[in-house]
């Protein structure tokens, strides 16, 4: 079985307050993107987990599909089954666009497949997100208004422009971000139909500014095309356009010392389409 895992933009995202756990309360707007990694899966009968190759500077045991996969042995259908995996990165991790998130929802949803465990994907979402605030909204597929600490989903149609998508050379720390004494934790709370109607802003960008000069310059020189916005902690920044012909004009001038893409919005997850296309051609 091969899934993509796609990446997720924050189109705004609104602190609205802070848990006893030190973790914050959120309203974001989730929209996928159609830039994905790639999982191959391969059922073996070893009892064991395998992902191969390995990546520099992250240890099997904490690379979030192993995670995942850990998680969910207790629901195989027969203990003997086991997985080797595949993981192809193209998303850069550390970037606010959800790689991590996303490769360990992509692994909750094929495993659930191949190892028989029958969860319902509301089941799922809940086993993720002991892992990662941004895993539920990869399981459940749909665009999404979050609210909680990003686990509470509610369905929403966008559009869906194109986006150019730069990312400075560094790599932020969600903890770091998080725990600034001066990032904003007081954003009033929207109602979903007002969020939807104004937009919204990042609370975390003027906290990543300061710490990140790499995501500044990139910041300033993207404000020049349009209206810039950080993603999740960063470090990645986006602009919205109509047309990809005018994504990839400023990709084109964008300096070559930030990685760059142009993108299109996407509704619904691509691991969904591509899982729900293998389960009906290996339906028996
Ligand atoms: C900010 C967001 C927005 O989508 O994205 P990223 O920039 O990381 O992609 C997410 O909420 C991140 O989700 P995720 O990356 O899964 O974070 P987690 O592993 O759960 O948490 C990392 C750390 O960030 C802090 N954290 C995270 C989420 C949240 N709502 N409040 C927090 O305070 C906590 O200090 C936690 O220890
Ligand atoms: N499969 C994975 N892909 C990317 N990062 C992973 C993975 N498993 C664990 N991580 C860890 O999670 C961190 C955050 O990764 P990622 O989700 O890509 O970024 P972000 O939360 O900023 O969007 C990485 O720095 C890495 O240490």
């Amino acid at each position: 079985m091969q899934l993509p895992s796609p990446a997720k933009l924050n189109l705004f995202l609104h602190i609205t307050g802070r848990r006893e756990d030190g973790y914050h309360e959120l309203q974001t707007l989730f929209q996928f993107i159609d830039l994905c990694d790639t999982l191959d899966f391969a059922l073996t009968r070893n009892n064991q987990i395998t992902i191969s190759p390995i990546i520099a500077q992250l240890p099997t045991e904490d690379n979030l599909v192993y995670k995942a996969a850990k998680l969910l042995t207790p629901y195989k259908k027969d203990p003997s089954f086991g997985i080797d995996i595949t993981l192809t990165k193209q998303l850069p991790m550390g970037g606010g666009i959800g790689g991590g998130s996303s490769n360990a929802a992509t692994a909750l949803l094929a495993l659930n497949v191949l190892w028989e465990c029958h969860l319902s994907l509301a089941e799922l979402a809940k086993l993720g997100v002991k892992l990662g605030a941004d895993i539920p909204v990869f399981v459940m597929g749909f665009a999404a208004f979050a609210e909680g600490i990003g686990e509470k989903l509610q369905k929403v149609e966008l559009d869906t422009p194109y986006f150019l998508l730069v990312k400075p050379d560094c790599h932020v720390s969600t903890g770091q971000i998080f725990t600034d004494k001066y990032l904003t934790r007081d954003t009033p709370p929207l109602r979903i139909s007002h969020a939807l109607k104004l937009g919204g802003h990042n609370d975390c960008l003027d906290v990543v500014r300061k710490h990140y000069p790499d995501v500044n310059e990139a910041y300033l020189w993207l404000k020049n095309h349009g209206d810039a916005k950080l993603t999740g902690t960063g470090a990645c920044l986006f602009l919205a356009f109509d047309n990809m012909h005018d994504a990839e004009r400023v990709r084109l001038s964008t300096p070559t010392k930030w990685q760059s893409w142009v993108c299109r919005g996407c509704n619904t997850s691509p691991t969904h389409d591509a899982l729900n296309q293998w389960i009906e051609q290996n339906r028996s």
